[in-house]
């Protein structure tokens, strides 16, 4: 199984969600900005990276806020998703194809990676204030 952390950055009342690139596997989907660990690197050393690598930002990694797992035809991914704040720096388009910042009611208008489609359930039934 391949772990994958994510994070949940919030700004006022909306959270940040990143499009992948089309070339990568879910390519064009949305998703939290993360991705896979690599070795020797804790869940929190991993997503830091990740959020310097992809969007050029420093972030503190709060809470988890959930985690599950999925089984895609190519890969069977433990997602965790920790709660995160921006310490440093605006996000850039890096790696991904575009980045929004969204409200839980606009949730509907993307199409996320199947695997979050529990986190956000979550997210529309308790709102940004509940996380
Ligand atoms: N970052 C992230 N990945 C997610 C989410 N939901 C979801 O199914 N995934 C999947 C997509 C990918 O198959 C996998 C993450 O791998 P990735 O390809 O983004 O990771 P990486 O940047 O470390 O990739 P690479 O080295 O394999 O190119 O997890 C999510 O919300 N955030």
């Amino acid at each position: 199984m391949t772990e994958v952390v994510a994070a949940l950055l919030c700004r006022e009342n909306r959270f940040l969600i990143c499009q992948r690139p089309p070339h990568k596997k879910r390519g064009l989907l949305w998703e939290f900005v993360g991705g896979k660990l690599e070795a020797g690197e804790s869940q929190a050393e991993a997503l830091i990276r990740e959020c310097r690598e992809e969007l050029g930002i420093e972030i503190k990694v709060g809470k988890k806020y959930m985690e599950l797992t999925h089984i895609y035809p190519d890969i069977t991914i433990n997602l965790i998703l920790f709660q995160g704040e921006i310490i440093q720096g605006e996000p850039q388009l890096l790696e991904h194809k575009d980045f929004r910042w969204i409200t839980v009611e606009e949730i509907p208008e993307y199409t996320f990676c199947p695997a979050d489609k529990e986190i956000l359930s979550r997210l529309m039934e308790f709102g940004l204030q509940g996380s």
